[in-house]
């Protein structure tokens, strides 16, 4: 069964359409990470969810229940959903007691007591109920933001950059634990971030957006190796692109020679396509009368990257520093262009 179903999901405001006739599915105890260029509707797709977005048309269901529909909007505190915002949202006159029980004010004062320091203690704060926000660090007011969602005992996570305020060692810290915790307890999430890597650390599937509509939906991984457009290629890494034509079933000719395919080549022969070629698929030689010439090398330690012009055109190269023995090339070094056997992507040429 899947936690969360959104269908043709649209959103104005006023006459600027934020969200396009959108698309999602989470299934149970799955964490879904929202990446986009800024202002591509990340933000407004949470807050449709959680019921705080007006203007809507399309449906959303949690858990199987229909919350908006035409003539539906089910108001946000009965959806049960816990939003966990990028700036903690604690009441700074609370303690962290009252902080987590404000939500739970229909439950006795010993059933709020015993709810608190459990979810305190999953977060790993027990002692720390008598303590003010400003009392605590960025990463404990954050985990004080999780427990307090926690409590509410949502049947599903909504996160808005959650770990953007925190600094690299503490975020991806945070970050492994509360996939953990989420883990155990078979929780779902969708999550918002600029981050990629914190996408990729934390997110079972990253729902690529684009102008208020998800491009792309798969793993970090395929969406890496396969993305279906040159904008998500170029989303998630550096992008090389070659023009060839299909030669056979087999073979694409190029600039560079004859590339060999390993699986079957469904375009007709001549057909003209463009392939991505990430820069580590491709590797240079040394060569006094190779056709390329180095134009930059940017040593980056565990690898580096070397810019190339080959017949007129640019590229990046990746070459890793595997035992510290990253070529030594120079810029104005002639040299030979590969493209390293791998399952090409090909687009249609624009
Ligand atoms: N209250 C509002 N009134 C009018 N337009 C708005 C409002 N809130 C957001 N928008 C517009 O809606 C679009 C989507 O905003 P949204 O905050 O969902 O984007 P986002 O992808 O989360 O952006 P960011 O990554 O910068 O946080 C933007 O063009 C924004 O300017």
């Amino acid at each position: 069964m899947s936690t969360l179903i959104v269908n043709k999901l649209s959103c104005f405001y006023q006459k600027n359409q934020v969200l396009n006739s959108l698309d999602l599915e989470l299934a149970n105890n799955e964490i879904v990470c929202l990446l986009g260029e800024s202002g591509c509707g990340k933000t407004t797709l949470l807050r449709a969810i959680a019921g705080l977005q007006l203007d809507l048309s399309g449906e959303i269901q949690i858990n199987a229940k229909t919350v908006n529909n035409t003539g539906i909007n089910i108001p946000p505190e009965e959806r049960k959903v816990g939003l966990i915002f990028q700036d903690y949202a604690l009441f700074p006159h609370l303690n962290v007691f009252d902080n987590i029980a404000f939500s739970l004010q229909k439950l006795s004062r010993s059933e709020q007591r015993k709810l608190v320091t459990e979810v305190l203690t999953l977060v790993r704060l027990k002692d720390y109920a008598d303590r003010f926000p400003h009392q605590l660090s960025g990463g404990q007011q954050q985990r004080i933001a999780i427990a307090r969602a926690l409590a509410y005992q949502p049947e599903l996570m909504l996160l808005d950059e959650p770990f953007s305020n925190l600094d690299p060692h503490v975020r991806f810290q945070l970050i492994d634990e509360i996939r953990q915790l989420l883990k155990a307890h078979s929780m779902s999430a969708l999550f918002v971030t600029h981050s990629k890597e914190e996408g990729f650390a934390f997110a079972d599937r990253i729902a690529l957006m684009r102008s208020g509509k998800i491009v792309q939906i798969d793993t970090a991984q395929m969406l890496y190796s396969h993305p279906n457009s040159r904008y998500v290629a170029d989303f998630m890494g550096l992008s090389n692109y070659l023009r060839v034509t299909v030669k056979d079933k087999y073979s694409y000719q190029s600039d560079l020679g004859l590339l060999n395919c390993n699986a079957i080549i469904e375009h007709p022969i001549n057909t003209p396509l463009t392939l991505l070629l990430r820069p580590e698929q491709l590797a240079v030689e040394v060569d006094p009368v190779g056709k390329g010439t180095i134009k930059k090398v940017d040593f980056l330690g565990a690898y580096q990257h070397v810019s190339i012009v080959y017949l007129s055109k640019h590229y990046i190269v990746k070459q890793s520093n595997h035992y510290g023995n990253c070529m030594q090339l120079k810029v104005g070094d002639k040299i030979s262009l590969i493209v390293l056997s791998h399952d090409f992507v090909a687009f249609q040429t624009e």
